[in-house]
């Protein structure tokens, strides 16, 4: 599903990723971890052809991502990348189901089309109540299933997670850890940037470790070990 063959990003002198090779299979959950500056969100960006590498290539559901224009780039990620932030980033002069709604209006689909699309992923993510709501009035969790819902809506073959549960109390970040093992167990790959070692554990099958820009370490998670201290 993803490739990176020696992907190298520099900004000015700093090197942010030094030759980077990793692969992930369609399926897969896995977890990037490492200290604060060690690459993980431009390792993220260079998946989600965000940004570009300095050097080496990245290729993604077959999609060669230096072969294509910013065009082609930008039709890339409303595509084929669902992407979760830390903070959310909802759009707060919109109710949450015209946010989620906006995502396939964006790739040509009917107003009409993406409102039933999103309804139905609201009442899958149990926000259904929630859809007239403005983001200023939602809880944190909430929040972050709506921003779940709206990376979920044009069925993305990578789902990736930068810190999601990050800004979230302890209750709403397991909320949101159990979405996303649910998420993947019905078959969706993904892909997490995270601190907490808990999440990693819970969440992916691999936890691949990153330094001063390189992957210093790679660990298999077993599937059995993985979502057995479920929220009631
Ligand atoms: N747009 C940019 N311009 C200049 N330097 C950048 C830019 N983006 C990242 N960097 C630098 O590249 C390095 C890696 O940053 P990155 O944000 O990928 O790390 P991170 O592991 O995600 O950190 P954190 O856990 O604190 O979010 C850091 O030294 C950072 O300052």
């Amino acid at each position: 599903m993803v490739r990176l063959d020696g992907v190298r990003k520099e900004y000015g002198d700093t090197t942010a990723l030094d030759g980077v090779t990793l692969e992930i299979r369609a399926g897969e959950a896995v977890a990037v971890m490492g200290p604060s500056g060690c690459g993980k969100s431009t390792l993220l960006n260079m998946i989600a052809g965000l940004d570009r590498p300095t050097a080496g290539g990245v290729t993604v559901h077959d999609e060669d991502l230096g072969r294509l224009t910013e065009t082609g780039l930008a039709l890339f990620r409303r595509k084929r990348i669902g992407m979760v932030f830390q903070f959310f980033n909802l759009l707060d002069d919109l109710p949450a189901l015209e946010n989620v709604a906006l995502a396939a209006q964006l790739t040509g689909v009917s107003a009409r089309q993406a409102r039933r699309r999103a309804l139905e992923l609201f009442d899958e993510l149990g926000i259904a109540d929630r859809r007239n709501a403005y983001p200023a009035v939602l809880s944190g969790g909430e929040r972050q299933r709506v921003a779940v819902a709206r990376a979920l809506m044009n069925r993305p073959a990578l789902l990736l997670a930068d810190e999601p549960t990050g800004a979230l109390d302890s209750h709403a970040g397991e909320q949101v850890m159990d979405l996303l093992l649910d998420l993947n167990q019905i078959g969706q790959t993904l892909l997490l940037v995270t601190h907490d070692e808990r999440m990693a554990e819970r969440c992916a099958s691999r936890v691949v470790s990153l330094a001063d820009g390189r992957v210093v370490g790679e660990r298999s998670l077993s599937l059995d070990g993985r979502g057995l201290e479920r929220t009631p």
